[in-house]
This record gives structure tokens, C-alpha cells and sequence, in this order.
């Protein structure tokens, strides 16, 4: 057996070697076949001699008596076919063979199973179709690696389906979200519509979104940026599609000192902002936290009440909006860390008011910078070298208190914990990974960023518009009256008791904001909103100021109107999207409790305590 199969190969080669004839093939294949079944060979003899005789010669003629030799060279015919994938076909018109369909251009390869007994039985035949194959592969090499071949043109095929499915895919995709941007005022080859934002960016953009819509895209000089006018917007932007929407654009300013790198409000959505909020939501601003320090909130409020009596004294009239930053300042740094920084006894008070002041400014300018990112290396206004300066001054009074704050509690020995420096000192030595030093300063310096100016011009704001509107002025004094009492002061533990309070502090963030547009988001991805693309990268702002004057959400949207809030549901905790002055979603202001409280007590105190009337000379104007 085992010669026979090497003879066999020798002779298969010797006689592949003769080229490709398919004649000769056949018959090389047929004598192997007969030398590999000796038992057929001998049948094949018996059959010879007896129909033609020994020593005769097998004429053509002799062919029909010779069944047996007939049925051999059938037999080699369908085990070694000379021509396996036949020759290449072309069709010439499109062709439906067992349901497909094929271009014309397409070239076509038969392969047959080797196991098919009828040679012509073509139904049993697979079909392979290969597109535009230019490689000629010689007879003898598909001959040779017949059943390799048909591997390979199995995998090209699997592969070729593949790459079709997922190009429909796509292509179904495409179809189904059209890339298109949100409609839009045209831009300016390189300034975009820089020039529509005029000097003050929300009344003009709520002005272009009455012609564009509650989605509108604009291009601030290279800055693609969308914004949001509307409630029902809003939600997707900052509830339904928060997970893509959260993270921030940073403006330039923020660079100096490497701010934007250890800010709780700029920093992306991560492990460290998670830690951060945690803290905050936790231990500074919980309810328990407040509740705790609520004592010196209430005596920094005597202090204010007392200026305003001197100056109602002196026959003077209230600078109101100083008088609320000041008392804003004083109970966020005797929250934060017990020191009275508005005191106008104290140096590093004057020094600190002054700082704190010039950062809000610094931040709050346009700046090239952010709308041309290649001027961010030039710094053009020099926005980021003085808000520098002013960083560094702050971080430096920051460092010097917390030193001295590690330096009394290394002399008394023990732990204490009186405000949101000790609580933060405590997390550190318990965490040092969590909090630290550095850490702590750069919280503090955000703390006061984002607390200070947004709280007091809130105040500032519903001061004017109880001027402006008396009688809600005279029904919160009765309300303050009949809950307080006349001579008692008002608590923070008062709040829930006053419901008309309450009313006025929303209808005052309702039609002023203090942030509105609330903080830039930045797209991490293509996100689709009602059948627009926010394209990755983009900047998102949504105009919180549009949207509480929106028509749609609000009955006589531009009037003060209280009463509006009174037996409503509607909060501004960030869950009713047409009343958003704190944002919404995972990046909600985090000072929303202490704001809402230190607001309350101010305003609460100042209406309970005085008659107010606008100064002489001075007429109420009406907001738009
Ligand atoms: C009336 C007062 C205030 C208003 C109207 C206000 C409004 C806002 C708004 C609109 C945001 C951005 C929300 C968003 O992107 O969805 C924000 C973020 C923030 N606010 Fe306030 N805020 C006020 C008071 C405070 C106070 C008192 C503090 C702390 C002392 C504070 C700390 C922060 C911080 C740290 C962030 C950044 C949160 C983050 O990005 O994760 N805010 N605030």
C-alpha cells in the first residue's frame, strides 16, 4: 500500500509536469485511480479481453460494448474534473440564480462539491461570487490548491458581507440622523456672529432664538456653540444627555496658576470632581452642616442690619448692592473658615474684598482668547496675566490662614470643628489622597468665586424689584410680621413658614439669574437633540435667563409676580427645567442650600427691619 501511494505520486507529478491538457489529465487520473484499485483494474481487464479478445486493440468503435470502462472514465470525470472552477463566465445581463441577483460585470467561479455523484447535476453546484478578481490564477495552481482556494474566496465572501452590512448600517444610520447643525444666524467668514452678541449676550440671544429656535447654533469667532432657549431643551441637554453635555469649555483666564486643573467647576466629570462634590454635598453644604454653623450666619446678619440702621440715621441712602456683597463675603468666609473678611477695620479684609472683586471682573470680561484658541498663547487683553496676579494674592491669604489654622491645632492637640476648614483639615488627615493642603486653598478660592457675587446680586435684584412692585414689598412684611413676629429676628429654621419669602427669592432667580447662561458645557460627542447635531466639541450654553422669560412656560413671563410660585411645585433645585438659576443634572450648583438660606436671611431680615423707599429723585424702571 504504501508504494503504491508514493508510486502514485511520483507518477501524478510526472504527469502534472506534461502541463495542463485536460485530456491527458483525465487519463493520468484514470490510471492512478485503476493503480490505487486493483480490483477495478482486473474487473476492467476481464471486460477487455472478453469483449475484444486478447491481443487485439480497443478501436472507438468497441467503445459502446464497454460499459465498464465507460463508467471508470465517468467516475474519474467527477472525482478529478480537469477544469475544476470551469472557465470564468461574465454575464451579460443581470441574472437571478437561487435569489441573487448579480451585475453583469461581475465575474462568475462554479465550484462543485466532491461529493457529488452527477457530473451535470448543476443544482448541487456552489455558487461563489467574486467581484472584479484580476488576478489570473493558472489552471494548475487552482488544480493544486483547489480546496485552499475555495477557503480563501470563503473567507473574502464572509468578509465581503461583512464590510456590506456594516456600510448599510452606516448608511442607514447617516439616514437616520441627519448631521445637520441647529438652525442659525449666518456667520462672518472669521468672526463669526461675534457681533450679534452685543453687551448683553443673553437678551440678544433670547432675541435670535425668537427667529431661530430653542436650538440655535452660532459661531463665536471660531467657537462653534449652540444654544439652549427652552425648557423642554434644557432637560435634554442637562438631564437627558448630561452623561455627554457635563464636562466644561474652560475660558483661557482660568489657565493662570494651572487653575482650571484643580477647579471643582471646570474640571471634567472624574474620580477627582466626584471626591470633590462628595465633600461639598456631604460635609460642607449638607442640611446637618448648615444647621450646625447657622449661628454665625445670623450674627454676621445683626451686622448688617446695623449698618443699614446707622445709615438710616445718618439720613443716608443704602448702596444695596455693596452692602449685600459685603454681607454675602462676611457669612461665606465666617462659614468657611470663621474670619470676618468684609470687617472695614481690618487691612486683609479691604485687601481681600478688593481681590475677590477683581477676579469676578477679570472672569466675567470677553476675552479673544476663548473665541480664537490660537491667541491662546498671546493672551491678547492680558486677561490671564492679571487674574494671575489676583490668584496669587488670594492663594497666598489662603495659605497663610490655613497655616496658621494647622499651627493651633497642632498647639491644642486636638481636632476641633468649627467650620468648613476644620471639616476639610479632618478629611485630609484622615485622606491625605482626597484633600490636602493645596487642595483645600484651591476649593476655598472657587467657594468664593462662585458664592460670593451670584448671591448678592441676587439679593441686590430683589431689592429692586420689591421697590419696584410695593405691594408685593408690603404683603412680605405682613407675612414676616405674622410668622416672626415685629421685634424678633428672622432664623434660617423660619424659611419653611414663610411661603411669600420663598415666592419672591424664585420670581427674583426666575427673571435674574445670576449666571445666565449657566457654565459653558462642551460636547464630548456628536449628540443628537429633536434631529440636530451638538457636533463634538461644540460649546453648549444654555441662556437660564431666556428661559425663564419663555412665553411658553410662563403667564405674563416679564412681570413680578410672586403669587405665581405660591402653591406650586415648581422649585429651582434643578428639576423643573423652565426655573434652572442653579443649572441642572450631575453639575448642579452645589452652594444651592447655602445660597438659598443666606438669601432668605438677608432678604428676610432687611423687610422685616425697614421701610424701604426708593432714594429721592430715583424713578423705578421696568426690567427687560
Ligand atoms: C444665588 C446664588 C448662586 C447661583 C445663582 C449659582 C448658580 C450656579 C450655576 C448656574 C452653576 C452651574 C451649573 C451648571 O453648569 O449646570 C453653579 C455651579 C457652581 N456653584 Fe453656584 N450659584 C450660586 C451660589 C453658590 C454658592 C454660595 C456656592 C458655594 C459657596 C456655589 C458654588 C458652585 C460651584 C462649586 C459650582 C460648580 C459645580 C460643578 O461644576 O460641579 N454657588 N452655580
Amino acid at each position: 500500500m504504501y508504494n503504491l501511494f508514493q508510486s502514485r505520486g511520483k507518477f501524478q507529478k510526472d504527469l502534472f509536469s506534461a502541463g495542463t491538457d485536460t485530456t491527458s489529465s483525465t487519463l493520468q487520473w484514470a490510471t492512478a485511480e485503476l493503480l490505487h484499485n486493483p480490483e477495478i483494474l482486473s474487473k476492467a481487464g476481464e471486460e477487455l479481453s472478453q469483449t475484444i479478445g486478447r491481443g487485439n486493440t480497443v478501436e472507438e468503435s468497441d467503445i459502446p460494448k464497454l460499459p465498464y470502462l465507460q463508467a471508470i472514465i465517468k467516475e474519474t470525470f467527477r472525482l478529478h474534473p480537469a477544469v475544476p472552477l470551469l472557465l470564468p463566465r461574465k454575464a451579460e445581463a443581470d441574472v437571478e440564480v437561487k435569489g441573487f441577483t448579480e451585475d453583469f460585470s461581475m465575474i462568475i467561479f462554479l465550484f462543485y462539491e466532491k461529493e457529488k455523484k452527477n457530473l451535470l447535476q448543476y443544482d448541487s453546484w456552489r455558487l461563489l461570487i467574486a467581484t472584479r478578481i484580476t488576478t489570473m490564477i493558472s489552471c494548475n495552481l487552482m488544480h493544486t490548491y483547489h480546496f485552499a482556494i475555495k477557503k480563501i474566496f470563503g473567507i473574502i465572501f464572509f468578509c465581503l458581507t461583512w464590510l456590506l452590512i456594516q456600510a448599510l448600517h452606516v448608511i442607514s444610520r447617516s439616514k437616520a440622523i441627519p448631521k445637520r447643525l441647529p438652525p442659525g444666524p449666518k456667520p462672518f467668514s472669521l468672526i463669526g456672529n461675534l457681533l450679534e452678541l452685543g453687551d448683553k449676550p443673553h437678551k440678544s440671544l433670547a432675541k435670535l432664538s425668537e427667529v431661530h429656535g430653542p436650538i440655535m447654533s452660532l459661531k463665536l469667532g471660531q467657537v462653534t456653540t449652540v444654544v439652549i432657549s427652552s425648557a423642554d431643551m434644557a432637560k435634554e441637554v442637562l438631564q437627558i444627555h448630561d452623561q455627554h453635555l457635563s464636562n466644561r469649555t474652560i475660558p483661557d483666564a482660568l489657565r493662570a496658576h494651572r487653575h482650571d486643573e484643580f477647579s471643582l467647576p471646570w474640571i471634567p466629570v472624574s474620580t477627582r470632581w466626584r471626591n470633590l462634590r462628595r465633600i461639598c454635598m456631604e460635609q460642607i453644604f449638607s442640611n446637618k452642616t448648615l444647621d450646625a454653623n447657622q449661628a454665625i450666619r445670623h450674627m454676621k446678619v445683626q451686622d448688617l442690619l446695623a449698618d443699614t440702621h446707622q445709615s438710616s440715621l445718618n439720613g443716608e441712602a443704602v448702596d444695596v448692592g455693596r452692602a449685600a456683597f459685603k454681607t454675602t463675603l462676611n457669612l461665606l468666609s465666617t462659614t468657611i473658615f470663621s474670619v470676618d473678611l468684609a470687617d472695614p477695620n481690618s487691612d486683609t479684609a479691604r485687601e481681600y474684598k478688593e481681590i475677590v472683586w477683581n477676579v469676578m471682573k477679570e472672569i466675567g470680561r470677553p476675552n479673544l482668547a476663548d473665541y480664537f484658541p490660537v491667541l491662546k498663547k498671546v493672551d491678547p487683553q492680558r486677561v490671564r496675566h492679571r487674574l494671575a496676579v489676583h490668584f496669587g494674592k488670594i492663594l497666598e491669604l489662603f495659605d497663610r490662614m490655613v497655616s496658621q489654622r494647622l499651627h493651633l491645632r497642632e498647639v491644642c492637640g486636638s481636632k476641633t470643628n468649627k467650620d468648613v476648614l476644620d471639616t476639610l483639615l479632618n478629611i485630609s488627615e484622615e485622606n491625605s489622597e482626597e484633600m490636602d493642603k493645596t487642595k483645600i486653598e484651591r476649593l476655598f478660592l472657587d467657594l468664593f468665586v462662585a458664592g460670593t457675587d451670584t448671591t448678592s446680586a441676587t439679593l441686590e435684584w430683589a431689592m429692586a424689584e420689591l421697590l419696584h412692585n410695593p405691594e408685593a414689598l408690603s404683603t412680605a412684611k405682613a407675612e414676616l410680621e405674622q410668622v416672626i413676629g415685629k421685634g424678633n429676628s428672622v432664623q434660617e429654621s423660619d424659611i419653611p413658614r414663610l411661603p411669600y419669602l420663598q415666592a419672591i427669592v424664585k420670581e427674583t432667580l426666575r427673571l435674574h439669574p445670576a449666571v445666565p447662561f449657566l457654565l459653558p458645557r462642551k460636547a464630548q460627542v456628536d449628540v443628537e437633540i429633536s434631529g440636530y447635531i451638538i457636533p463634538k466639541g461644540a460649546q453648549v450654553l444654555v441662556n437660564a435667563w431666556a428661559i425663564g422669560r419663555d412665553r411658553r412656560s410662563w403667564d405674563n413671563a416679564k412681570s413680578f409676580m410672586p403669587e405665581r410660585f405660591l402653591g406650586s411645585e415648581i422649585d429651582v433645585k434643578g428639576l423643573n427645567f423652565e426655573l434652572i438659576p442653579f443649572g441642572g443634572g450631575r453639575r448642579t450648583c452645589p452652594g444651592l442650600l447655602l445660597a438659598i438660606r443666606m438669601l432668605h436671611l438677608m432678604l428676610g431680615s432687611l423687610v422685616q427691619a425697614f421701610n424701604w423707599k426708593l432714594e429721592d429723585g430715583v424713578k423705578p424702571v421696568g426690567h427687560g
